[in-house]
């Protein structure tokens, strides 16, 4: 079954625009918004033409319930269009294109628009329980009196903010933040800050050449509602350096912690569509293809290492195809922490882990790093997190696609304990 192709046949997303502590210009629909209509103006197919819309997003604001819906309305894809919003943590983006994928191949869909949204400067302040729980007391309070009684009790503590984000990167089983699951990470694969530094300088400096040679035309840009233009990822430093790295204090486990602001994934807002058609679409309206989604795999581990995921998935999903790390050209491993992803590839070239944890007889080995995220990833991109799973897919087509690669694998890790990851082929 996975071997009936499903292709990729274009994408858009908006520029990744960091948060800078007060709700950004766009919400998670009007970004899915401002993406998606000059992708779908490109297409030679009506937008009524789609045959599902699925979008992950992962913090979903009260007004725009079922994201997916609201972005195909307002995208003018009819009345007609099922749109459905899917959730897995950081993985959300790209289980979308997975489900899109895995309606082709089922025969159920031609063509599906698939992606992720996210805004994560919206996401809400929440009330702390003391006073969700006085204004409860409030509303069923009877008569005059009783409320007076009600409203003696509130304390000015109960709007001490509760900042959603923060709870929302916390894991509710382990209790660990997303980041001290990598400093868990660095402490067992030996992942010094000089290491993580220097991975994450080399992340901006690969973004900022990437964007001086025009390589990410796979943004849209987007004017905001006061006329701001945004055309670019915003969060790139192209002036940062080791010095100025080795400088910032650990951000979540103080004084000796090994990850920092400036190598973790930034806290951004953005959106990612992919267009996914059969072969029977893609003759029938003469498109054209980027790649093709080969196949895709969702592992689970302990939360607290939940940054291993990428380990399980891929060497699952390559172990079935009877593929080694040698047969990929091309790898995009979403970069949640740099101490993360050094971690997953110094597990990869670990006998013990490889043989214990993954089943191997031998380890998986190195991914070379000219290899790994080549224009860069989440510590300068950003990583709105319902769509960082898209962007990856849909970067790893276009770059396989330019440089004539034949093979490439995108992978991220999942906050909660899991992993997902996805194997293309060359169009
Ligand atoms: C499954 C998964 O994917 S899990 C991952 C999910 N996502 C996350 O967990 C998000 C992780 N990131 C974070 O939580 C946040 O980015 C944090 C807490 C690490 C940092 O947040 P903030 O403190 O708001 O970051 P901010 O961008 O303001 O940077 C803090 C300081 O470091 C500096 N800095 C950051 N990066 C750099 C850099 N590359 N070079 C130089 N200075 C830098 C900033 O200028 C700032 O300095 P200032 O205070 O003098 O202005």
């Amino acid at each position: 079954m996975t071997d009936v192709p499903v292709y990729i046949v274009d994408g858009a997303r908006t520029p990744f625009l960091r948060a800078r502590g007060e709700p950004g210009p766009f919400t998670p629909v009007d970004l899915a918004v401002q993406c998606g209509r000059p992708l779908l103006l490109r297409q030679p197919v009506a937008p009524e033409d789609f045959d599902l819309v699925t979008l992950g997003c992962v913090n979903v604001i009260a007004d725009e319930m079922n994201p997916a819906r609201v972005a195909a309305l307002r995208l003018g894809m009819g009345p007609g269009i099922v749109a459905f919003t899917e959730q897995i943590n950081c993985g959300s983006g790209m289980l979308t294109v997975d489900t899109g994928a895995r309606r082709i191949r089922e025969g159920r869909a031609d063509l599906v628009l698939a992606g992720g949204t996210e805004a994560l400067s919206h996401s809400p302040l929440v009330f702390r329980q003391e006073a969700v729980e006085w204004f409860a007391g409030l509303q069923k309070a009877d008569g005059m009196g009783d409320r007076l009684r009600k409203a003696a009790e509130l304390r000015p503590e109960f709007f001490k903010p509760v900042i959603g984000l923060e709870r929302g990167l916390t894991d509710p089983i382990s209790e660990l933040n997303m980041g001290q699951t990598a400093e868990v990470l660095a402490y067992r694969f030996g992942i010094s800050r000089e290491a993580a530094d220097a991975y994450a300088l080399e992340s901006h400096q690969r973004l900022a050449a990437a964007q001086e040679e025009g390589r990410l035309n796979e943004i849209a840009p987007a004017y905001d509602r006061d006329g701001g233009f945004h055309d670019h990822d915003d969060g790139v430093r192209p002036d940062t350096s080791l010095e100025k790295l080795a400088g910032l204090k650990p951000a979540f486990e103080k004084p000796f912690g090994k990850v920092t602001p400036g190598n973790s994934s930034q806290i951004t807002d953005g959106a990612c569509w992919l267009v996914l058609a059969s072969e029977a679409a893609v003759e029938r309206h003469g498109l054209t293809p980027i790649a093709a989604i080969r196949d895709a795999e969702w592992s689970a581990l302990d939360p607290s290492v939940m940054g291993l995921g990428p380990t399980l998935c891929v060497t699952e999903m390559l172990k079935r195809r009877g593929m080694g790390e040698a047969e990929v050209d091309l790898w995009e491993i979403n970069e949640a922490f740099a101490a993360q992803v050094l971690a997953c590839l110094a597990a990869w070239e670990d006998a013990e882990y490889c043989r214990d944890v993954l089943g191997l007889d031998e380890p998986f080995g190195t991914v070379p790093r000219e290899r790994l995220n080549v224009d860069g990833g989440a510590v300068a991109i950003g990583h709105p997190v319902g769509t960082s799973g898209a962007r990856i897919v849909l970067h790893l087509a276009q770059e396989m696609a330019r440089r004539g690669s034949n093979r490439g694998v995108a992978t991220e890790c999942i906050g909660g304990g899991q992993g997902g990851a996805m194997l293309l082929e060359a169009a």
